[in-house]
Order: structure tokens, then C-alpha cells, then sequence
């Protein structure tokens, strides 16, 4: 469903002496098979938009080839358009018209007639939970509702491959659930092909078969999150210790089982593997030896630390730091 090779998207910002190149998308490939969905999980600033921009043909790449629905970005960008649905990250500006107008004329756009449009508009309302919304001015919708609407438009002449940029930003925890929901059926109801961008890593666990991490531009990582995790060494396991005498003895006990052990105040943490079998013994050991635990906290690795093994940073933390060259020849 797409497929793309060595894509590079370099903006140029400033003038004269003070010109700057920011390399958003390094050359990356990309397979999305059909059916999957996809979360494209990276920092502000990694690149996620530009790639989309660039799949959805919103912007031509600087470099690099890319095929959508089979269908080439660069020169057959209208078939392209035709075969997807694209949500994007700002939502849809909506002309003051009732919602259920605006999908109309949007699926009207795609070519549709009026009727199968409003038929296939009111079926979409349903889903989506936006019954009784159709004579609605968007500008009153709540930003649930709003978001769902930008998704029926998007979804309104049945595309088989879905874009979708961070859909659930801005959202409350319920309203995020629900809209989860309808991006999971669109796949078991619908059969689409679906990739969606966000930085929220429960979204991308919870949503997605495959998770595609990309930072700096580049491609980082590619595989189930279950895969992803797996490759994070070990559990973390952090102990805190009744006493700062205490500590020395509790990170010589830790030490026995996990890789690194670092101590923060009367924190003592480490990587283990297999924590549920380990714990007990080390619980053991740090009786005999005299230690008395405040606390003692078992993790299993996220997404957020296998972002950090690939990057050495934290997904969370990770700021926009694409590299650039000032007052480069351009
Ligand atoms: N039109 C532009 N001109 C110059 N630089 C740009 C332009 N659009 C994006 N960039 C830069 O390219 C880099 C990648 O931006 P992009 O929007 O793709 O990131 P993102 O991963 O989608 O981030 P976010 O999660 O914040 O939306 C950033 O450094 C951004 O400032």
C-alpha cells in the first residue's frame, strides 16, 4: 500500500548569509502492507507531518521515490489523492455550514453523487457517534466531535488507505478512548490500510500492528511493539531504602542481578530480566543483609524506554533538535 525509498524532504529558512537547511526526512524507506495499521510514533519535530505531507502529496520530496495505492507521489498525485482518506493534524477548516453539509460537499468533491454522499455521510454519523449532529455548525461542536467529523470527511468516498496525523491531540482521556475505537474499526469493519502519526506511546500500543519510531528524520526502529519492548534488557526494578547507609549495601545486592545500577537519593534502580522470578531472591538478600525498603516498584519496559535504549534520550523529553546548516551554499 506504500511504499517508499531514500525519501529526503531540506527546508530553507532565512536569507542571504543567514540561510538555513533543516533536513526534516534523511532518506527513509518505508512498507505499509495492505490491512495494517501503522503508528508513526516520534518526537515534536522528528519528521512525522513532512513524511505525511509527502505521502499524501501536500509537498514533493527533495529526493527519494515514493508509491501510494500504487500510484507514484510525484506524478500521479491525483489517483493518489483519489485513493486515500487525510486527516490532518490541524483539522479541517469548515466553511460555517452544517456538519453534515460539509461532508456532503467534501465527498460531492471526490467526484460522488448528492445522494450516495449523504448516504454514505449519515452511515459515517452513525459510526462515529455523531448522531444528531448533522444540522450542526462545527464551530459548536465539542473537539471530539469536531476530530470525528474531520475523520468522516476524511473517510467519506471509502478509502482504503487512511492518513491520519496525531488524531486524539487536544483530546480528553474519554474522548481519546472513543476515538480509538472507531480508528481500530475502521481496519475490522472496513479492511483499511491505516497510518496514523502521534507522540502519545499508549496510542501507538494500543492501536497499531507495527510501530515505525523515527527521530531526526531518520528511521529508528520497525516491529510490533511486543518485538520493540522485548529488545529493552530487562524489567526495571527500583528499590527505596529506609536509610542513606543503606544504600551502598541495596546497589551491591541489585548489582548481583541487573546490568546497570544507578542511585538517585535513597533510590536504587536497576534493569533486571526476568524480574518475577529474580525479586524474590534479591527481597531475600536484602532482609539478611539489614536493608529496610520504603518501596520497591517493578516496570516492564514501554515504548518510552525503548525509545531511550535506540536514542539515548526519552521520547518525552526529546526536543526538536533537527540538525541544520547555517549559512550553508544553497
Ligand atoms: N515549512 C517548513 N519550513 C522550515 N522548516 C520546517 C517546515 N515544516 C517543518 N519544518 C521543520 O522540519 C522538522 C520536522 O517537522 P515535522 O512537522 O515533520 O515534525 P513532526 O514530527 O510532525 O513534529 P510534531 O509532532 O511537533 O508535529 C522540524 O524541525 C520543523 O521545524
Amino acid at each position: 500500500m506504500i511504499t517508499a525509498r531514500g525519501l529526503v524532504q531540506t527546508f530553507h529558512t532565512g536569507q542571504g548569509r543567514k540561510k538555513t537547511a533543516v533536513q526534516a526526512v534523511n532518506g527513509i524507506d518505508l512498507d505499509v502492507a495492505e490491512g495494517e495499521v501503522v503508528g508513526f510514533l516520534g518526537p515534536n519535530g522528528a519528521g512525522k507531518t513532512t513524511t505525511l505531507r509527502m505521502l499524501t502529496t501536500l509537498l514533493k520530496p527533495t529526493a527519494g521515490t515514493a508509491t501510494v495505492a500504487g500510484y507514484d507521489v510525484a506524478t500521479q498525485a491525483v489517483d493518489v489523492r483519489r485513493s486515500i482518506g487525510y486527516c490532518s493534524q490541524v483539522g479541517s477548516t469548515f466553511s460555517g455550514a452544517y456538519a453534515g453539509d460539509e461532508v456532503v460537499d467534501h465527498g460531492m468533491l471526490y467526484g460522488m453523487s448528492r445522494k450516495d454522499a449523504v448516504a454514505q455521510g449519515q452511515a459515517l454519523f452513525e459510526r462515529l457517534q455523531l448522531d444528531g449532529l448533522w444540522r450542526r455548525m462545527p464551530k459548536n461542536m465539542s473537539g471530539g466531535q469536531k476530530r470525528r467529523l474531520d475523520i468522516a470527511m476524511g473517510l467519506i468516498h471509502s478509502p482504503s488507505l487512511v492518513f491520519l496525523d496525531e488524531p486524539t491531540t487536544g483530546l480528553d482521556p474519554q474522548a481519546r478512548a472513543n476515538l480509538w475505537e472507531h480508528i481500530a474499526d475502521l481496519r475490522t469493519s472496513q479492511g483499511a490500510t491505516v497510518f496514523l502519526t502521534t507522540h502519545y506511546l499508549d496510542e501507538a500500543d494500543a492501536l497499531a500492528d507495527r510501530i515505525v519510531i523515527i527521530d531526526r528524520g531518520d528511521i529508528v526502529a520497525s516491529d510490533t511493539a511486543d518485538n520493540l519492548k522485548a529488545q529493552v534488557a530487562g524489567d526495571l526494578v527500583a528499590l527505596e531504602v529506609g536509610s542513606d547507609e543503606q544504600v551502598p549495601v541495596a546497589r551491591d545486592r541489585l548489582s548481583a542481578v541487573a546490568e546497570t545500577v544507578e542511585v538517585e537519593g535513597r533510590q536504587v534502580r536497576g534493569r533486571v530480566s526476568r524480574a518475577g522470578k529474580v525479586v524474590p531472591g534479591l527481597l531475600r538478600d536484602l532482609e539478611a543483609a539489614g536493608v529496610s525498603l520504603e518501596s520497591i516498584e517493578i516496570a516492564r519496559p514501554t515504548l518510552d524506554d525503548v525509545f531511550l535504549t535506540l536514542t539515548g534520550r526519552t521520547l518525552r523529553d526529546a526536543e526538536a533538535d533537527v540538525p541544520t546548516t547555517e549559512g550553508a551554499e544553497l
